[in-house]
């Protein structure tokens, strides 16, 4: 897929997007997706700890709660970093202002990623942002009061969030070399958010067979939200709908507990090279809904990327509705939150990069639905059973994925 933003001749984005890494593994996430030249959308970092803030290559960063921590990390206390993120309100609310579509990128069971992020998901929700969170689960055999911690956060990002798309660590190591380094791990982490965040980009931003829009989005992720369903898909040469499909079933992610095995509000994304054809497109999306849909709304987009070649590649974002109850709006002034906590200056916060020529001509008419008294939307827990304890095995070819895979594969790490 070509790079959006290097892409000169590229469509002008119209939707504003922003990934903002929370904490330590958020924080590597966007440098990684910085390496990787993932340009189309601003990166900003935000931790409590300001020696590894200071070694990110990311321009935007924003170091909070040093009058909290001395800007040395909460110790792995969430209501520290939860408290760190409300001394700065002001700053993250112009952080997400502009945005329209936010990915906040953190790893759960630390302080600083499961106690900020949802404070900064909760005002750019209210500032009229979509919010999507990639977030990390700790490795089990990471302290089980990390585990603990990471479940708490979890439930409170799908109170605050559009979509959450949780990513088991243990995956991570199953999906990697034996004897690959826990970076290189992390790394195949980051390649699936950066996957999905291109994907999405792409849809919103390309024309093609088949358009999704930025209202067709909000609609679909405004429903209440439950478990996420995320997979990604690829296939290559003159099969390549067909093996996109094959590898999209295949999916790791979409074979873990925690993700529901169907959605009731399903998004396909299809990209395309040049010989992709509405067969193609039909056939993906009839195997897509069978298999992940069933009586789902289907809310599907296809785009053509010369720069593809053979290859297609599918991703597929679906929730599922927990409850009958319809969504439950609160209004509330902003300025009643904002005040909770006297805000501090930020300790260290580069200037903004200026937004791309192409976003900057943005249309004036986006964002039109924001009002001054900002709403704000109150989802029920997703999960009633718990993420891990008292789930079903998930069995894939014939092996437990429930099971952590260095006890099934004698997988070892290297550190
Ligand atoms: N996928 C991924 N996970 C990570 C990475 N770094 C850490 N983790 C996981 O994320 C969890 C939280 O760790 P951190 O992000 O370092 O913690 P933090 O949010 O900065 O919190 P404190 O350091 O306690 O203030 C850990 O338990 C790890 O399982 C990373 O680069 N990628």
């Amino acid at each position: 897929m070509s790079d959006p933003i290097d892409d000169e001749q590229s469509d002008s984005p119209e939707i504003r997007m922003k990934v903002i890494g929370v904490g330590g593994a958020g924080s590597n996430i966007v440098d990684r997706l910085m390496l990787s030249q993932v340009t189309g959308v601003e990166l900003v970092a935000v931790n409590t700890d300001q020696q590894a803030l200071a070694g990110s290559p990311i321009v935007n960063k924003l170091c909070i709660g040093k009058s909290v921590t001395g800007g040395l990390g909460t110790g792995g206390d969430a209501e520290v970093g939860r408290e760190a993120a409300l001394k700065h309100l002001d700053a993250i609310d112009e952080m997400v202002s502009d945005v329209d579509l936010l990915f906040i990128a953190a790893g759960l069971g630390g302080g600083t990623g499961t106690g900020a992020a949802p404070v900064i998901a909760e005002q750019a929700l209210r500032s009229g942002a979509i919010v999507i969170a990639f977030v990390a689960l700790p490795f089990t055999i990471e302290r089980a009061a990390r585990a603990k911690v990471a479940q708490e956060g979890l439930k409170r990002l799908r109170d605050t969030c559009n979509a959450v798309v949780p990513l088991p660590n243990d995956l991570l190591i199953q999906e990697s070399d034996p004897d690959a380094s826990l970076l290189d791990a992390f790394a195949k982490a980051d390649a699936w958010i950066e996957k999905a965040i291109r994907s999405i980009w792409c849809m919103m931003n390309k024309t093609g067979m088949i358009n999704v829009d930025f209202a067709q989005l909000r609609q679909m992720l405004a429903k209440k939200a439950g478990k996420t369903l995320f997979g990604l898909g690829a296939g290559d040469g003159p099969n390549a709908a067909v093996e996109a499909v094959a590898d999209l079933k295949l999916c790791p992610l979409l074979h873990t507990p925690e993700f529901s095995k169907k959605a009731d509000q399903l998004l396909v994304n299809i990209v395309g090279g040049t010989r992709i054809g509405m067969a193609d497109t039909q056939m993906i999306m009839e195997a897509v809904s069978e298999e992940f849909g069933a009586d789902a709304n289907v809310t599907m987009g296809a785009v053509v990327d010369e720069d593809l070649g053979d290859s297609v590649e599918i991703c597929i974002l679906g929730t599922s509705e927990v409850s009958s109850v319809p969504f439950t709006k609160v209004v509330k002034p902003r300025a009643a939150s904002s005040k909770a906590v006297k805000d501090e200056p930020a300790v260290e916060k580069t200037e903004t990069a200026p937004r791309s020529k192409a976003a900057s001509s943005r249309p004036a008419t986006h964002k039109s639905n924001k009002s001054a008294a900002q709403e704000e939307f109150s989802f029920s827990e997703g999960d009633p059973k718990g993420e891990f304890e008292n789930s079903d095995g998930t069995l894939f070819e014939g092996q437990d994925l429930d099971s952590p895979t260095y006890l099934r594969r004698g997988v070892k790490i290297v550190l």
